[in-house]
């Protein structure tokens, strides 16, 4: 795409008008704030568990269960040593934690659901609570969590990620 030097034009939230926002290969130069977020990693795993919605005005109103996907994306902007952001490992060790206090259980009887509806929402909203508790530091943090209650229905949650 042809970049007209003389109008301001927006990338990423910022306004580039200015010579030092282009370069002649790549267009728009990336600021120091656009190379910070850098790193990505994520890993998949899942949990069975049985429910019912509360005041859903539907058949989840009733008991049933479900083999739920979840996905855990922690981000961050420095690697270690051995050049990894967070050792898939160690998130996966992690998550399998937080998970035994909802696999094979009956969420509904769980303290965090007796107020909030253990919808995939709130799930997701649990297992990304519990999970920053245990893996955020200054230079990682979850991003999301994704808690698939099908394998063509999904709820995210995005919290406070640092
Ligand atoms: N936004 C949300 N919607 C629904 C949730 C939820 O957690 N968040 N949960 C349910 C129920 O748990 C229900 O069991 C699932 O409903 P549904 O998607 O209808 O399930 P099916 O696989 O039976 O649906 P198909 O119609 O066969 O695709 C409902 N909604």
């Amino acid at each position: 795409m042809a970049i007209d030097k003389g109008k301001a034009i927006e990338f990423n939230g910022r306004n580039c008008s200015k010579e030092k926002d282009f370069d002649c290969v790549h267009g728009v130069r990336p600021s120091p704030r656009d190379e910070k977020l850098m790193y990505e990693v994520k890993i998949v795993t899942d949990f069975a568990a049985a429910h019912n919605l509360r005041n859903f005005r539907g058949r989840c109103e009733n008991l049933h269960g479900h083999n739920w996907k979840v996905e855990v994306v922690v981000r961050g902007d420095r690697l270690d040593q051995a050049g990894v952001l967070l050792d898939f490992g160690e998130l996966k060790q992690a998550t399998r934690q937080v998970l035994q206090q909802v696999d094979h259980q009956y969420l509904n009887d769980l303290p965090y659901f007796k107020e909030r509806n253990p919808s995939s929402e709130h799930i997701a909203r649990f297992l990304f609570e519990s999970l920053a508790a245990r893996i955020n530091g200054d230079h990682r943090w979850v991003f999301s969590v994704s808690a698939w209650e099908s394998k063509d229905s999904c709820a995210t949650y995005y919290g406070e990620s640092r």
